[in-house]
């Protein structure tokens, strides 16, 4: 996942981009980017770091225009080192075209061939972002007849590109001197929603917080498959681009990724991260009598609404036992294992007192490496609880997710080829009690019957694109690098986890 937002306005959007890119930090910590657009000139900034750290005054003056696009990375292709594979990306034919990618091909190393031996296009990076952008570059110079683009021609290459690409993808692209184009995969895999301002700007988005925290209303979802075209006055025209649209967006989104103040896809991220807690409580009695706990903790930040809501059910004392560093990121979506294992005693710090002589419940929304869990559960003990439970809002994760999320191997998920009894012994818990697939997706569906069903390859090994090999992951791993992965001593972004290198 990543965060990307699209603006046309037709006061200066250099700002409000930086602020919506702001309120989608958390989607993406290790790049950002901006491009705006004066007259047909593109104006561009983009390099390694968070937000506040990238964007300097000079920068963000060197950003004229009324339209505009910007995204945050979370890199799950190429690597988090390359300062190139930060987006937009830009390619200057047909028009001059700027892009944001939020997603993964799958066929990227077959798209690459087929750009350079058919297309004759070269592409400099190992991001699938920049295949992307060739492959559309490509199709709209084929649409295009002569020398202009019409909204036709436009829908016509979306058409194309649906047929080319294997994947997710929530794109936004602006071609210079003809508008803003966004579209979504036909699955609508990863998520993207559109809104308005009081003074008539359209804003597309990863997340509605990011409209909402700018103030601009949510109209709606992007549908899967759906293409949608903002010309420079504003005028917005839609069209359904793929040949069966269906609507299975990624349950990760709703477990871990997005905001909670976020309604994505009509479900609220709160709402269904309350209806997994509630299920999860349901399963923690059949394993641990409520009357053996004495408290339940959540594990800060994400599972604080399913912890919340499962010790309401159970009648049982909800108590913040880990205080957490709000300078130090996200952990699971830093690259690098030996990065995250040391952020997690950055980020979190026990308040002994919630601890000493009793019998706790941690909850966490997920446990995917369980760099997190295995830390915690020694530092509730090392704090003197004398039991220690956890509970896992989502089920276990064994398969690799290549959509976007970075989960590429079975081998570092803590729950592959393993028996749930087996990971309670890595962890260290007196008992683990994990959600139930079936229960979690039917806690986010009920609350928007229209969604069709839901992408959740990392619980269930089923993969909505068609089936996955071990050796296509294998492919897709192939020019990653993952920031010193298995470094331990990679502690850059720990001292100075915002600055920018
Ligand atoms: O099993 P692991 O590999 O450790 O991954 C799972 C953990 O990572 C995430 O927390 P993170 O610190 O990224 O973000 P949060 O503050 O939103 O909970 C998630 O909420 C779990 O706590
Ligand atoms: N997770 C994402 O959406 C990342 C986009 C793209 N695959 C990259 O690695 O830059
Ligand atoms: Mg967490």
């Amino acid at each position: 996942m990543c965060g990307i937002v699209g603006v046309v306005s037709t006061a200066p959007v250099n700002q409000l981009i930086y602020d919506a890119l702001l309120l989608l930090q958390h989607r993406g910590q290790d790049a950002a980017g901006i491009v705006t657009q004066e007259g047909r000139k593109f104006f561009m900034h983009k390099a390694k770091g968070m937000v506040r750290d990238v964007f300097r005054t000079r920068n963000m003056r060197a950003l004229p225009g009324s339209i505009g696009l910007g995204q945050v990375r979370y890199p799950t292709a190429g690597s988090a080192a390359s300062e190139e594979e930060a987006q937009p990306f830009y390619v200057n034919a047909p028009f001059g075209i700027v892009m944001v990618h939020n997603g993964n091909l799958t066929n990227a190393k077959q798209l690459r061939r087929e750009l350079a031996e058919t297309d004759h296009r070269h592409t400099n990076t190992e991001s699938d972002s920049e295949v992307l952008l060739n492959v559309l570059a490509h199709e709209l110079a084929r649409a295009s007849s002569g020398a202009s683009l019409t909204t036709d021609d436009v829908f016509a290459a979306v058409r194309a590109v649906h047929l080319r690409i294997k994947g997710s993808y929530a794109v936004v692209a602006l071609i210079a001197g003809y508008g803003l184009l966004a579209f979504r995969d036909p699955f609508g895999i990863r998520p993207l929603c559109m809104g308005r301002g009081a003074d008539g700007t359209v804003m597309l988005a990863s997340e509605s917080v990011a409209l909402e925290g700018t103030l601009h209303r949510l109209e709606r979802d992007i549908a899967p498959g759906e293409a949608v075209f903002v010309q420079l006055d504003g005028t917005v025209q839609t069209r359904q681009c793929a040949q069966q649209p269906r609507l299975y967006p990624c349950v990760f989104e709703y477990v871990y990724l997005a905001r909670p103040d976020s309604i994505m896809d009509g479900i609220s991220v709160y709402q269904a991260r309350l209806n997994m807690g509630e299920t999860l409580a349901k399963r923690v009695v059949s394993t641990v009598p409520p009357s053996q706990i004495d408290a339940i903790i959540p594990i800060p930040e994400s599972s604080r609404p399913s912890a919340m809501q499962l010790a309401q059910l159970l009648g049982l004392p909800y108590r913040e036992g880990f205080v957490k560093n709000r300078y130090v990121g996200r952990t699971f979506i830093m690259p690098g294992q030996g990065t995250r294992k040391k952020s997690v005693r950055q980020k979190l710090n026990a308040i002994a007192s919630e601890f000493k002589g009793k019998r706790v419940l941690l909850v966490d929304d997920s446990i995917v490496r369980g760099t997190t869990s295995k830390e915690i559960v020694q530092m509730a003990r090392d704090a003197g609880a004398v039991k220690v439970y956890l509970a896992s809002a989502a089920p276990p994760v064994r398969h690799p997710n290549v959509y976007g999320i970075d989960m590429p191997t079975r081998a570092e998920l803590v729950a592959h080829d393993r028996t749930e009894e087996e990971i309670r012994q890595v962890i260290g818990a007196d008992a683990l009690i994990y959600q139930d697939v079936a229960a979690m997706k039917q806690a986010v569906g009920k609350i928007n019957p229209g969604v069709q069903g839901f992408e959740a390859s990392c619980f269930d090994g089923l993969y909505i694109t068609g089936d996955i090999s071990d050796e296509e992951v294998t492919a897709l791993n192939e020019g990653r690098q993952r920031g010193g992965e298995d470094d331990e001593e990679d502690t850059s972004r720990l001292s100075l986890p915002n600055a920018q290198e």
